[in-house]
C-alpha cells in the first residue's frame, strides 16, 4: 500500500465533501490517502487531526481555526507546500491567483490536484513545462464538468483523432437558472434557487456573465490543441428573454472559442437540465462523441478530485 499525504487548500462545500469520499474511500488502487493538512482563510491546521472533525467545526463555526487541541499554522501558501511537503497539494479554493501556489509546488515535485479554473486556464503551458521538469503531474479533472471525465478522456486518449470542434453546455448554474425560467420562475427566483444547491461560485457573476463556463472553453481549447485560443468571444445570459430551450453554450474549434446563449432543437443531446453538462465532441475518425453528466454539486465535484489524487499518486501519465 503506497501512502500519499495531501495538503487541502480551500475548505468549502468541495472541500467538505473531499474528507468525506477520503473518508469512505482511505484506500483504492494500492493507495492509501492521508489528509496532512487543511487550509482555509483562517489558517492550516496539520498533523494527526480528523478530516471529519474538521468538516463539523468549519459547518458549524465557519472557520477551520477553531478546531481545538491542534496547532493552526497562518503559512502564505506557497509557505504552506514549503513548510509541509505534501506529496500532492489539492486546491478546492476560489482564489484566481493560486498559480504562484501550484509553481512553487510543481518545482519543489509536489503534484498538484485542482478543481478551480483560472490558474489551469491562464498558465496552462507553464504549467506543463513545470510538471515536465520536476516529474510531478498537474491534474485537473474536476476544472471542466466536475467529476464527468471530459479531461482525463481528452488527456489520456482520443490520440489519433483530430478534434474539429465541440460544443458544450458546461455550466451548470445558469442551466438550472434558464431550466427554472422554462417552467415559469423570475431571474432572481431562479438565481436564489441556484444559490441553495452549493453550486454557484463564490462571485455568482462568473457564472452569470459566462466566465466561469468561458474558463471551461479555454481549458478544453488548451488540452485539445495545446496552445490558447486566439480568437473569443463571451455573452452571459442577462438578456436572456424567452428561455425556451435556451442553454449557455460553448463552441470550441482550433483557435477559437465562443460563449453564448443559443436556441437548441427539441433532441439536441445539449439541451440538459438541472445540474447537468453535455459535451459534443467531432472528430475526423471517430464522428461525434457525446459525454453527459452532473457538472456541478459538492460530491459530484469532489469525486473528480478524488481520482485525481489516486491518479497523481500512482503518477499517471497525462499525454495532453
Ligand atoms: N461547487 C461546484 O459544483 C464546483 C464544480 C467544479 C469546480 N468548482 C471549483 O472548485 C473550487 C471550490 O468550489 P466550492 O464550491 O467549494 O467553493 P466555495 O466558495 O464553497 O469554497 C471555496 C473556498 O475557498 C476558500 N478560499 C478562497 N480563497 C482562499 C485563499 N486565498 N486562501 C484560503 N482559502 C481560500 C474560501 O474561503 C472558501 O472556503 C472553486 O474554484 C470552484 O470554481 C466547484
Ligand atoms: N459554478 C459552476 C460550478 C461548477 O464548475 C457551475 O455552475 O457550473
Ligand atoms: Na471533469
Amino acid at each position: 500500500m503506497r501512502e500519499v499525504k495531501v495538503s487541502i487548500f480551500g475548505f468549502g462545500t468541495v472541500g467538505r465533501a473531499l474528507v468525506e469520499i477520503i473518508s469512505e474511500r482511505p484506500r483504492v488502487a494500492g493507495v492509501e490517502i492521508r489528509v496532512e493538512s487543511i487550509t482555509d482563510r483562517s489558517g492550516t491546521v496539520w498533523g494527526d487531526f480528523d478530516p471529519l472533525e474538521a468538516k463539523e467545526v468549519k459547518e458549524n463555526i465557519g472557520r477551520i481555526s477553531a478546531l481545538g487541541d491542534y496547532d493552526v499554522y497562518s503559512f502564505k501558501p506557497q509557505e504552506l507546500v514549503e513548510e509541509i511537503k505534501p506529496d500532492i497539494l489539492v486546491d478546492v479554493s476560489s482564489w484566481d491567483g493560486a498559480f504562484s501556489m501550484y509553481e512553487v509546488a510543481l518545482r519543489e515535485g509536489v503534484s498538484v490536484v485542482t478543481s478551480n479554473k483560472p490558474p489551469i486556464a491562464e498558465h496552462y503551458d507553464k504549467l506543463k513545462e513545470l510538471a515536465e521538469e520536476s516529474k510531478a503531474g498537474i491534474y485537473f479533472e474536476s476544472t471542466v464538468m466536475a467529476g464527468t471525465p471530459i479531461i482525463g478522456l481528452l488527456r489520456e486518449n482520443l490520440l489519433g483523432e483530430n478534434i474539429e470542434e465541440i460544443l458544450a453546455v458546461l455550466n451548470a448554474s445558469t442551466t438550472f437558472i434558464l431550466t427554472r425560467m422554462e417552467s415559469g420562475k423570475s431571474f432572481d427566483e431562479a438565481f436564489k434557487e441556484a444559490k441553495s444547491l452549493g453550486i454557484l461560485e463564490e462571485d455568482p457573476s462568473k457564472d452569470i456573465d459566462g466566465i466561469d463556463a468561458f474558463y471551461k472553453a479555454k481549458i478544453l481549447h488548451w488540452v485539445a490543441y495545446g496552445e490558447p485560443p486566439e480568437k473569443t468571444e463571451r455573452v452571459g445570459i442577462r438578456e436572456v428573454k424567452d428561455a425556451k430551450n435556451v442553454r449557455l453554450v460553448a463552441r470550441v474549434s482550433k483557435g477559437e472559442i465562443n460563449v453564448k446563449p443559443r436556441k437548441l432543437k427539441e433532441n439536441s443531446p445539449l439541451l440538459v437540465s438541472g445540474v447537468y453538462n453535455a459535451a459534443i465532441i467531432r472528430m475526423n475518425n471517430l464522428g461525434e462523441l457525446v459525454l453527459k453528466g452532473k457538472g456541478g454539486g459538492g460530491r459530484v465535484t469532489a469525486s473528480g478530485v478524488f481520482t485525481d489524487i489516486v491518479k497523481a499518486a500512482l503518477k499517471f501519465p497525462s499525454p495532453r
